[in-house]
């Protein structure tokens, strides 16, 4: 469905130093560096997945959603998104694709949301059954009621967010581009719109390409993860197998029945420990959870035990040093 081959984008950007005197300078001599945002980019995504798209601020990540959704041109490189490539038939190919960005809003500051609604329904010239039915179901869905009548300026950042997505799918695309969609949403509104990405992926098999700084929108949601760091593609598989390649160590937390005084445990590294409880770090490359439990139980009586994996976040971390990006 999707399809990037060695797609590289640069922006020329002027230089200018500090100082009156170097802001008059440049009115005259124009420095220039380029700044490389992508640089060789391939991957290819099937119908119907969720791709997170992840990598570190500056990485090129709205850059590779501005080339996808035929707002930039990128200086090589092929894209074709359903058979459009999607600079060149523009007209034609944003009728297939919804676009949100956390960052930036689409509909009209101004007026009540549906206005902003009504106009999107006359630019995609949605026909006017299916435009009544989808607008029911987003209002059902992402609890836009109250809100529809609302001037967009006087929405909360979650409620605006809500209806940025609605407005998105008014005319039922069978892709989406989400650019930061959770970004500044409290909790229940994050877990909102995650649970209604899942649902029109799952019911209506809309493709998901999100890219996200919070790692639990990832685990929440994507199938697969596509890394990028300094406009260069670096991992591209799954949460699981990312885990399994970086993610040996476990983390586990006892509990103690009485205070117990600060021992140590071969094979596990201990993080912190207080009276009544320990942490400790493990390898399960180098060593078995239940070795340690049993070696720890040995010198200490335990009131309870908790394994856990490595946090996604800090997986990502690791991945991140390790690519130097
Ligand atoms: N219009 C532009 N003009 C000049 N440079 C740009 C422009 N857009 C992006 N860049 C540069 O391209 C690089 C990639 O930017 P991009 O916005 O794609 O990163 P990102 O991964 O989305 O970052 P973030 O997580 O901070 O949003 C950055 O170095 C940025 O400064």
């Amino acid at each position: 469905m999707i399809a990037l081959q060695g797609i590289s984008k640069s922006f020329k950007v002027a230089k200018r130093s500090a100082g009156l005197r170097q802001a008059v300078k440049s009115l005259f001599v124009r420095e220039h560096t380029i700044v490389e945002a992508l640089h060789g980019i391939s991957f290819s995504i099937q119908e119907g997945e969720i791709v997170g798209y992840i990598g570190p601020n500056g990485a090129g990540k709205s850059t590779t959603i501005k080339v996808m959704s035929g707002i930039l041109m990128p200086d090589q490189g092929t894209c074709s998104i359903m058979g459009y490539t999607p600079w060149k038939d523009r007209t034609a190919y944003v009728k297939h694709i919804g676009v949100v960005f956390g960052q930036r809003s689409q509909l009209w500051w101004d007026v009540p949301v549906i206005d902003s609604f009504e106009l999107l329904r006359d630019i995609y010239k949605i026909p006017a059954a299916e435009y009544k039915a989808n607008l029911q179901l987003l209002t059902e869905s992402l609890g836009l009621q109250e809100l529809l009548r609302t001037p967009v300026r006087q929405l909360s950042l979650g409620q605006r967010m809500r209806c940025e997505i609605a407005a998105s799918l008014l005319h039922g695309p069978k892709i989406l581009f989400l650019d930061e969609p959770t970004i500044g949403l409290d909790a229940v509104s994050k877990i909102a719109v995650r649970q209604f990405i899942k649902t029109i992926n799952k019911e209506k098999g809309v493709t998901v390409i999100l890219t996200t700084h919070d790692m639990n929108d990832i685990e929440a949601l994507a199938d697969r993860i596509l890394m990028i760091g300094k406009g260069t593609l670096l991992y591209d598989g799954t949460l699981s197998e990312l885990r399994s390649r970086f993610g040996t160590h476990r983390i586990i937390t006892a509990d103690f029945c009485e205070h117990a005084q600060p021992v140590d445990i071969p094979g596990a590294f201990r993080l912190s420990w207080s009276p009544e409880r320990a942490v400790f770090s493990v390898d399960i490359e180098q060593e078995q959870i239940a070795t340690i439990i049993s070696r720890l139980s040995e010198q200490v009586a335990l009131l309870d035990v908790s394994v856990e994996t490595k946090p996604v976040e800090e997986l990502i971390v690791q991945l991140y040093k390790e690519y130097q990006v």
